[in-house]
């Protein structure tokens, strides 16, 4: 769940785990018990804000005499229901995967289907005081409408008093960008294989005018066999073929030149992005330094030459240069270019069969299990009022 639609992202995410004792939220169609949670959040800190309950009206602005909802939730109506749609369920939380930029995601066992969940947990009024409801919404109705091997596919969401949850099933192996810290450099058999899931996934979301926005390492996951999910819908936006748009948003490192000059710009942006992230994987640095805006950025692309160093192959060099072309309309931007392109010579673009592809390298790699992040880290500034009717245990 990302940033604002006008945000500009930059920085890495912690992606170390820990471990805590398991806690449990009980979820019923009535009420929300987070016994585990609040005794954490009761050792934190607790936001103060209260809920303001409104008067519903109608269009003509008359009171109308149904119960009111308090304000908070009824923002965020019908995007998100009130309880947990699947009914009674209990859910306990064993770690946390990672800070995202609104709240933490958490990884979970639903105890009904014994199955390992990440639960992202979104403050409400981070995401009013952000001004990001918009894009919330929109990113969890293109969750709802995508559907593909190599994106991250939406479980459950629902809502609390003072939270989002979000649900979906859990990757094991962390995302591309801890692989990255740990390896640097990436074969290239490894990165042909990465390269062609993230086409057909950009091809895919392009053809249902979806453009993504936010291709980088860290909003791609890795799954147990060490295939990707692309994630993070924050920033994704409808956007049909041959319509343009101008927001300035993304992460610094990644944003193609268009984008960085406030547009007119389309799907060709996800494509740059893509090029950035195999040439990190590829080369180990990225082709430009960090800025700390997007001017000093645009700057930056606008100066640099992207060349390639010469231990690549001369596919995958010119497969580089062709994405990080600075003209939009000659960047490799279709599924049917890189179906010919040299560097895929003898790969099928063909999710099914790309998922059955081994990719030992990251089976090597991510043998070393990964240690989740210290609870005091996660919940320091959390509560866990998810409706008014908690129920808090006494701490022990
Ligand atoms: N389903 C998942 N399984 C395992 N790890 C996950 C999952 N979802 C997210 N993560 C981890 O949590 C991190 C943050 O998640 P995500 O990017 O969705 O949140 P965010 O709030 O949008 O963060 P940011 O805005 O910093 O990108 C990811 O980089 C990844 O390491």
């Amino acid at each position: 769940m990302g940033a604002a639609n006008s945000e500009i992202k930059s920085g890495s995410p912690l992606t170390s785990n820990f471990l805590v004792p398991p806690l449990k939220i009980h979820l019923s169609r009535d009420c929300l018990l987070a016994s585990g949670l609040s005794r954490l959040w009761i050792a934190g800190r607790t936001l103060k804000e209260k809920f303001q309950t409104t008067q519903p009206f109608s269009s003509e602005g008359e009171k109308t005499t149904e119960r009111p909802l308090p304000q908070y939730i009824s923002l965020f109506l019908p995007e998100f229901p009130l309880w947990q749609p699947v009914g009674q369920q209990e859910l306990k939380i064993l770690g946390c995967v990672a800070k995202g930029s609104l709240g933490p995601v958490l990884k979970v066992l639903d105890c009904t289907e014994q199955k390992i969940f990440a639960l992202k947990v979104l403050p409400k009024v981070e995401i009013l005081r952000r001004n990001t409801l918009k894009q919330c919404k929109e990113e969890v109705s293109i969750q709802r409408q995508v559907k593909h091997p190599f994106i991250q596919c939406l479980g459950n969401s629902w809502q609390g008093q003072q939270h989002l949850f979000i649900m979906c099933s859990y990757c094991s192996f962390g995302d591309l960008y801890s692989l990255w810290t740990s390896s640097k450099r990436i074969d290239e058999d490894t990165l042909r294989i990465f390269a062609a899931e993230l086409i057909t996934v950009l091809a895919y979301l392009h053809d249902l005018g979806i453009v993504h926005r936010d291709v980088k390492m860290e909003n791609i996951l890795l799954d147990e066999r060490g295939h990707l999910k692309l994630s993070d819908f924050g920033l994704a936006k409808h956007l049909s073929f041959g319509e343009r748009t101008y927001t300035i948003c993304g992460t610094l490192q990644y944003m193609a030149p268009e984008v960085l000059s406030g547009g007119p710009y389309s799907h060709a942006a996800d494509w740059w992005s893509l090029g950035v992230l195999l040439f990190v994987l590829s080369t180990g640095e990225f082709p430009v330094s960090p800025e700390k805006d997007h001017m000093g950025m645009l700057e930056s692309v606008n100066q640099a030459t992207y060349d390639v160093p010469t231990c690549l192959s001369q596919g995958l060099s010119h497969l580089l240069k062709e994405l990080l072309c600075k003209v939009p309309k000659q960047r490799l931007r279709y599924l049917h270019q890189f179906k010919s392109h040299r560097f895929f010579r003898g790969i099928a673009f063909d999710p099914l069969l790309l998922q059955k592809c081994p990719v030992e390298f990251v089976m090597m790699m991510r043998k070393a299990e990964i240690t989740d992040l210290p609870a005091s880290d996660i919940f320091e500034d959390f509560d866990c009022e998810l409706t008014g009717n908690v129920h808090f245990p006494c701490p022990a």
